[in-house]
């Protein structure tokens, strides 16, 4: 008699239905993911805002960055779409509303700040200490941070940080007397970015990093790389498709150390935190810094729950003096410090912040003097304008004191903010992210939007700066300055949340112009005759290949 054939038939239809419910399952996730796609790109058909149409895959992402000047773009799009309100996808999948109407953007940065106060985070979920930096923190944290780093830069501060500037810029006018004496034309911006990093580590944790005279310098090397890191290919597919991120947790942090961004980060972040614990070792070695003034804004002081990734406890000398203040959970979670109220920061906080401050006070400030210098170059009558100024109000004077600075010489003051304006060197990071939803003249911003103030066209916009790119310092003098529309110029952003390291960063372009126009007349190099070429590798805006100037001695 035959065996009955039960067994294998059994086990083929089986087989037949795990494949079908496998295919129905990969079906009914792609219609789902379909759908949600559809709906995100449908977002600002549904709430009746204008704005380019999204492609499925890319968004608008090909349109704005196929170009190294990303804002050209979205100007086009400012002056296309009535009311300079319009939606798209600049960075992925992600919608973005652009508001460039005033009235608006006074509601979004200043009026209604509390419905408005988180920055939407512009890539994948970061790990420690990234996220605990002032720019990209969130909600009552902080609130927290900012409260207990402001003072850091009053102006007594700054008066205090203006000698370590003033050294600096000794050091640079060193290095350009040997470069006027070894070539007729030189670029500029290099040595720009040598001397930011040499005043903001100083300045920020008393480190003598010395990049003007080694250019090699690692950090100075690490720092560069840095800022060229973001778009890598893997972020732009993290941009495109999110929810890989989300779906897959590591995915992200795996994702970002391939592309090389982490391990840079990761050498900075270990240089702060050794020079963190030495501090902590000999705390009687008091550094002049950020990093000093922090450390005392939280000692002696209940420390806030610690997150589990710390390494180090903060301040471990304190713990035995403080039995009784110290949160019994010591290591905490999210949630615990997010509603901590205490004005004190956590280890992670603090080495995140002054990494923050590294690379904030590094690229802006010597973008911002690059472009100072070739709009000074290219423009006779305004540097001898200013010579004049700086000669009247200083003298034999070498050192630009802080009292000097703004006081006697406004119109230093204009030609800073005109360079500024004309160039801007960040544009894409005045951004909001919506609490709840809301109606502001008759705009739905929806919950969760991410809004972005469009610097580039404000600074651009003729019906604000009349012949905006004609290089024009008096805008900013006297009379013109007070009818210059409010939230029009957006160089350090706005409201509550706007750039906290901008007193720092003028004074800091005060003194390095100050101290080169006393001893040099600058001519434009031979790449500076005609329009300056930039480019954004990201929210910053570099002259793209530097700035060549010729000196000529006073
Ligand atoms: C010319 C130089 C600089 C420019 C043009 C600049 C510009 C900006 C802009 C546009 C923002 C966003 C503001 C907003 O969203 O409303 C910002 C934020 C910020 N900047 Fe600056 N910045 C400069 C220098 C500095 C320096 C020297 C530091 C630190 C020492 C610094 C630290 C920061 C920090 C920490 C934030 C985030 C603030 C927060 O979210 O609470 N910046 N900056």
């Amino acid at each position: 008699m035959d065996p009955p054939l039960i067994e294998p038939s059994g086990l083929a239809v089986t087989t037949r239905e795990a494949l079908l419910a496998l295919l129905a399952v990969i079906v009914i996730t792609a219609a789902v993911w379909l759908w949600s796609r559809l709906q995100l790109l449908w977002t600002f058909k549904q709430i009746g805002i204008n704005g380019p149409t999204p492609s499925f895959i890319y968004g608008n992402m090909t349109e704005v960055w196929e170009s190294k000047t990303p804002w050209v773009t979205l100007d086009k799009w400012y002056h296309k779409y009535p009311g300079k309100v319009y939606g798209c996808f600049p960075m992925g999948i992600r919608p973005i509303l652009v508001v460039g109407d005033l009235d608006i953007i006074k509601d979004i940065l200043v009026k209604h700040f509390e419905n408005f106060r988180n920055r939407p985070p512009l890539g994948p979920p970061r790990g420690e200490p990234g996220a605990s930096s002032l720019t990209s923190l969130r909600g009552n944290r902080w609130k927290r941070v900012r409260n207990v780093i402001s003072p850091t830069f009053t102006t007594k501060k700054i008066r205090e940080m203006s000698k370590c500037m003033n050294a600096a810029a000794s050091t640079f006018i060193s290095v350009l007397d040997q470069r006027a004496a070894e070539s007729t034309e030189f670029d500029i911006y290099a040595m720009f970015q040598a001397l930011t990093l040499d005043v903001i580590a100083q300045a920020a944790f008393a480190l003598s990093v010395e990049s003007q005279t080694n250019p090699e310098d690692t950090l100075l090397k690490v720092c560069r790389a840095l800022f060229k890191s973001f778009f890598s290919p893997t972020m732009k597919m993290l941009l495109l498709f999110p929810e890989f991120t989300g779906v897959l947790g590591w995915a992200g942090k795996f994702l970002r150390a391939r592309s090389g961004a982490a391990e840079q980060e990761f050498y900075v972040i270990t240089h702060m935190r050794k020079v963190y614990q030495e501090r902590l070792k000999w705390p009687e070695i008091r550094g002049q810094d950020m990093m000093q003034l922090i450390i005392d804004a939280s000692m002696n002081k209940p420390q806030p729950p610690q997150l589990p990734v710390q390494i180090v406890p903060p301040f471990p000398h304190l713990q035995s003096q403080q039995n009784g203040h110290l949160p019994t959970n010591r290591k905490g979670n999210g949630d615990e410090i997010a509603s901590f109220q205490g004005k004190y920061l956590t280890e992670n906080e603090l080495v995140a912040n002054c990494f923050v401050f590294l690379l904030a006070g590094y690229e802006t400030t010597a973008n911002a003097l690059a472009f100072s210098t070739y709009l000074l170059a290219k423009h006779p009558e305004v540097q001898e304008r200013l010579y004049a100024d700086i000669m009247l109000a200083m003298g034999e004077q070498e050192e630009l004191c802080f009292e000097d600075s703004s006081m006697k010489l406004p119109y230093l003051e204009a030609v800073i903010k005109e360079s500024l304006r004309m160039f801007p060197p960040i544009t894409g990071f005045v951004m909001r992210e919506c609490k709840e939803s809301c109606v502001i003249k008759n705009i739905s911003i929806p919950e969760g939007m991410a809004i972005l103030i469009p610097v580039w066209s404000l600074h651009h916009d003729p019906e604000y700066w009349p012949e905006p790119h004609l290089f024009n310092p008096d805008r900013f003098m006297g009379e013109n300055a007070a009818n210059i529309p409010q939230m029009a110029f957006m160089a350090f952003g706005d409201g509550p949340r706007n750039c906290i390291g901008m007193s720092f960063a003028m004074m800091e372009i005060r003194i390095t112009i100050v101290r080169m126009l006393q001893k040099y007349q600058l001519l434009p190099g031979k790449n500076s005759e005609g329009p300056l070429e930039l480019e954004s590798p990201f929210v910053t805006m570099n002259p793209k290949n530097g700035v060549n100037v010729q000196l000529k001695r006073r």
